[in-house]
Protein backbone atom coordinates (compact mmCIF):
# COMPACT_ATOMS: atom_id res chain seq x y z
CA UNK A 1 0.00 0.00 0.00
CA UNK A 2 1.10 3.07 -0.55
CA UNK A 3 2.10 5.65 1.88
CA UNK A 4 2.01 9.65 2.13
CA UNK A 5 3.79 12.02 4.82
CA UNK A 6 2.40 15.40 4.92
CA UNK A 7 4.24 18.80 6.01
CA UNK A 8 2.14 20.79 8.56
CA UNK A 9 2.26 24.14 9.04
CA UNK A 10 1.46 26.52 5.88
CA UNK A 11 0.57 22.74 4.39
CA UNK A 12 -2.67 21.56 6.25
CA UNK A 13 -2.60 24.45 8.28
CA UNK A 14 -2.61 28.10 8.15
CA UNK A 15 -0.93 28.60 11.95
CA UNK A 16 1.17 31.89 10.95
CA UNK A 17 -1.70 33.54 12.84
CA UNK A 18 -1.11 32.30 15.63
CA UNK A 19 3.26 31.73 15.68
CA UNK A 20 3.29 35.74 15.14
CA UNK A 21 1.06 36.03 18.01
CA UNK A 22 2.71 33.62 20.54
CA UNK A 23 6.26 35.48 19.45
CA UNK A 24 5.35 38.63 19.60
CA UNK A 25 4.40 38.40 23.03
CA UNK A 26 7.98 36.49 23.78
CA UNK A 27 9.38 39.92 21.88
CA UNK A 28 7.27 42.40 24.10
CA UNK A 29 8.25 40.72 26.97
CA UNK A 30 12.02 41.35 25.74
CA UNK A 31 10.83 44.85 25.60
CA UNK A 32 10.64 45.01 21.90
CA UNK A 33 8.33 45.78 18.62
CA UNK A 34 6.10 43.14 17.25
CA UNK A 35 6.80 41.77 14.17
CA UNK A 36 4.32 41.82 11.06
CA UNK A 37 2.75 38.43 10.12
CA UNK A 38 4.63 38.56 6.39
CA UNK A 39 7.94 38.85 9.08
CA UNK A 40 7.05 36.09 11.36
CA UNK A 41 6.20 33.92 8.17
CA UNK A 42 9.67 34.87 6.60
CA UNK A 43 10.88 32.89 9.60
CA UNK A 44 8.47 30.14 9.34
CA UNK A 45 10.00 26.64 8.13
CA UNK A 46 13.23 25.41 10.41
CA UNK A 47 11.16 24.95 13.39
CA UNK A 48 10.51 27.14 16.51
CA UNK A 49 14.28 27.00 17.88
CA UNK A 50 15.31 28.18 14.51
CA UNK A 51 12.26 30.76 14.64
CA UNK A 52 13.31 32.58 17.86
CA UNK A 53 16.85 32.44 16.43
CA UNK A 54 15.92 34.34 13.36
CA UNK A 55 13.66 36.89 15.78
CA UNK A 56 16.93 37.36 17.98
CA UNK A 57 19.16 38.09 14.72
CA UNK A 58 16.81 40.10 13.76
CA UNK A 59 16.54 42.40 17.13
CA UNK A 60 20.66 41.83 17.74
CA UNK A 61 19.57 39.69 20.75
CA UNK A 62 22.36 37.76 22.08
CA UNK A 63 22.19 33.75 22.33
CA UNK A 64 21.83 34.08 26.15
CA UNK A 65 18.31 34.89 25.31
CA UNK A 66 17.44 31.70 23.52
CA UNK A 67 16.37 29.30 26.16
CA UNK A 68 14.26 31.78 27.77
CA UNK A 69 12.66 33.14 24.83
CA UNK A 70 12.23 29.56 23.73
CA UNK A 71 10.39 28.31 26.81
CA UNK A 72 8.49 31.69 26.78
CA UNK A 73 6.99 30.76 23.43
CA UNK A 74 6.17 27.32 23.82
CA UNK A 75 4.55 28.20 27.23
CA UNK A 76 2.19 31.18 25.05
CA UNK A 77 1.77 29.17 22.02
CA UNK A 78 -2.26 28.84 21.35
CA UNK A 79 -4.18 27.51 18.46
CA UNK A 80 -7.42 29.65 18.49
CA UNK A 81 -6.55 31.45 15.14
CA UNK A 82 -5.02 28.43 13.06
CA UNK A 83 -7.32 27.34 10.36
CA UNK A 84 -7.20 23.93 7.68
CA UNK A 85 -6.83 25.32 4.39
CA UNK A 86 -10.32 24.70 2.61
CA UNK A 87 -10.43 21.29 1.42
CA UNK A 88 -8.07 19.45 3.48
CA UNK A 89 -10.25 17.17 5.77
CA UNK A 90 -12.44 15.80 2.94
CA UNK A 91 -8.92 15.31 0.79
CA UNK A 92 -7.39 13.38 3.56
CA UNK A 93 -10.76 11.42 4.10
CA UNK A 94 -10.65 10.60 0.43
CA UNK A 95 -7.09 9.38 0.54
CA UNK A 96 -7.19 7.10 3.83
CA UNK A 97 -10.95 5.75 2.30
CA UNK A 98 -8.41 4.67 -1.03
CA UNK A 99 -5.91 2.94 1.13
CA UNK A 100 -3.03 5.30 1.52
CA UNK A 101 -1.27 5.25 4.46
CA UNK A 102 -0.96 8.83 6.22
CA UNK A 103 1.76 10.13 8.10
CA UNK A 104 3.29 13.75 9.36
CA UNK A 105 6.46 15.16 9.19
CA UNK A 106 6.69 18.61 10.73
CA UNK A 107 9.72 20.84 12.04
CA UNK A 108 6.93 21.77 15.21
CA UNK A 109 8.04 20.61 18.02
CA UNK A 110 5.78 17.23 18.98
CA UNK A 111 3.87 18.43 21.62
CA UNK A 112 2.30 21.67 20.24
CA UNK A 113 2.07 19.61 16.98
CA UNK A 114 -0.49 17.31 18.71
CA UNK A 115 -2.04 19.92 20.60
CA UNK A 116 -2.74 21.38 17.21
CA UNK A 117 -3.96 18.52 15.42
CA UNK A 118 -6.74 17.85 18.56
CA UNK A 119 -7.63 21.57 17.99
CA UNK A 120 -7.86 21.19 14.28
CA UNK A 121 -9.70 17.49 14.45
CA UNK A 122 -7.06 15.84 12.17
CA UNK A 123 -5.01 13.79 14.71
CA UNK A 124 -7.77 10.54 13.45
CA UNK A 125 -5.95 10.57 10.14
CA UNK A 126 -2.06 9.97 10.67
CA UNK A 127 -1.02 6.99 11.75
CA UNK A 128 2.63 8.45 12.42
CA UNK A 129 3.57 11.60 13.57
CA UNK A 130 7.08 12.99 13.95
CA UNK A 131 8.12 16.06 15.29
CA UNK A 132 10.72 18.86 15.06
CA UNK A 133 12.38 17.56 18.26
CA UNK A 134 11.71 13.82 17.23
CA UNK A 135 14.92 13.06 16.39
CA UNK A 136 18.30 15.08 16.94
CA UNK A 137 18.31 16.71 13.46
CA UNK A 138 15.15 18.52 11.25
CA UNK A 139 14.34 18.59 8.06
CA UNK A 140 15.65 19.48 5.64
CA UNK A 141 17.99 16.58 7.37
CA UNK A 142 16.33 13.72 5.41
CA UNK A 143 16.19 11.74 8.97
CA UNK A 144 12.29 12.49 9.93
CA UNK A 145 10.92 12.07 6.75
CA UNK A 146 12.34 8.73 6.36
CA UNK A 147 11.64 7.64 10.12
CA UNK A 148 8.34 8.66 9.11
CA UNK A 149 8.24 6.67 6.28
CA UNK A 150 9.62 3.48 8.20
CA UNK A 151 7.41 3.95 11.19
CA UNK A 152 4.61 4.09 8.65
CA UNK A 153 5.46 1.23 6.12
CA UNK A 154 4.32 0.56 2.91
CA UNK A 155 5.44 1.72 0.03
CA UNK A 156 6.82 5.63 0.52
CA UNK A 157 5.23 7.24 -2.24
CA UNK A 158 4.86 10.97 -1.79
CA UNK A 159 5.87 14.23 0.67
CA UNK A 160 3.54 16.82 0.65
CA UNK A 161 4.60 20.17 1.60
CA UNK A 162 4.84 24.24 1.24
CA UNK A 163 8.48 24.96 1.35
CA UNK A 164 11.64 24.83 -0.17
CA UNK A 165 12.65 22.98 3.61
CA UNK A 166 10.56 20.51 2.54
CA UNK A 167 11.40 20.09 -1.32
CA UNK A 168 15.30 19.85 -0.14
CA UNK A 169 14.28 16.91 2.54
CA UNK A 170 11.76 15.08 0.08
CA UNK A 171 15.34 15.27 -2.60
CA UNK A 172 17.58 14.49 -0.13
CA UNK A 173 15.25 11.62 0.84
CA UNK A 174 15.32 10.57 -3.05
CA UNK A 175 11.32 10.66 -2.63
CA UNK A 176 8.96 12.69 -4.93
CA UNK A 177 7.54 15.58 -3.92
CA UNK A 178 3.94 17.43 -4.14
CA UNK A 179 4.05 21.27 -4.01
CA UNK A 180 1.32 23.05 -2.06
CA UNK A 181 1.41 26.59 -3.37
CA UNK A 182 -0.83 28.67 -1.04
CA UNK A 183 1.68 28.29 2.05
CA UNK A 184 5.08 29.63 3.29
CA UNK A 185 7.68 28.95 0.72
CA UNK A 186 10.61 31.49 0.47
CA UNK A 187 11.95 30.53 -2.73
CA UNK A 188 10.18 30.85 -6.44
CA UNK A 189 8.72 27.61 -7.75
CA UNK A 190 10.99 27.54 -10.50
CA UNK A 191 13.78 27.02 -7.73
CA UNK A 192 12.04 23.82 -6.88
CA UNK A 193 11.70 20.34 -8.11
CA UNK A 194 8.33 18.47 -7.49
CA UNK A 195 6.34 15.35 -8.77
CA UNK A 196 3.44 17.24 -9.21
CA UNK A 197 2.26 21.04 -7.32
CA UNK A 198 -1.27 22.59 -6.30
CA UNK A 199 -2.84 25.23 -5.61
CA UNK A 200 -6.18 23.68 -3.46
CA UNK A 201 -6.82 20.42 -2.00
CA UNK A 202 -10.17 20.05 -4.23
CA UNK A 203 -8.07 18.04 -6.59
CA UNK A 204 -5.02 16.57 -4.63
CA UNK A 205 -6.35 12.89 -4.36
CA UNK A 206 -6.92 12.67 -8.16
CA UNK A 207 -3.67 14.19 -8.68
CA UNK A 208 -2.13 11.51 -6.27
CA UNK A 209 -4.09 8.53 -7.57
CA UNK A 210 -3.09 9.90 -11.14
CA UNK A 211 0.49 10.10 -10.25
CA UNK A 212 0.19 6.60 -8.29
CA UNK A 213 -1.21 5.28 -11.54
CA UNK A 214 1.40 7.02 -14.78
CA UNK A 215 4.58 7.11 -12.86
CA UNK A 216 5.55 4.15 -10.25
CA UNK A 217 8.78 4.52 -11.20
CA UNK A 218 9.30 7.29 -9.01
CA UNK A 219 7.67 5.17 -6.05
CA UNK A 220 10.67 3.52 -4.38
O1 LIG B 1 7.73 24.93 12.63
C1 LIG B 1 8.12 25.39 11.53
O2 LIG B 1 8.93 26.33 11.40
C2 LIG B 1 7.63 24.77 10.26
O3 LIG B 1 6.77 23.69 10.49
P1 LIG B 1 6.45 22.71 9.25
O4 LIG B 1 7.64 21.83 9.12
O5 LIG B 1 5.19 21.99 9.70
O6 LIG B 1 6.20 23.57 8.05
MG1 LIG C 1 5.49 23.89 6.16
Amino acid sequence: MPSLVFDLDGTLIDSAPDIAAALNQVLKDEGLAPLSLAQVIGFIGNGIPALIAKARTHYGLSDARQEVMLAAMLGCYRHDQTRLYPGVREALSSLKAGGYRLGLCTNKNLGPTHEVLAACGLAEFFEVVIGGDSLAVKKPDSAPLQAAFAALGGTPFLYIGDSEVDEETARRAALPFAFFTGGYCHLPEERLTFALKFDSFAGLPEAVRGLAFTAPETSV
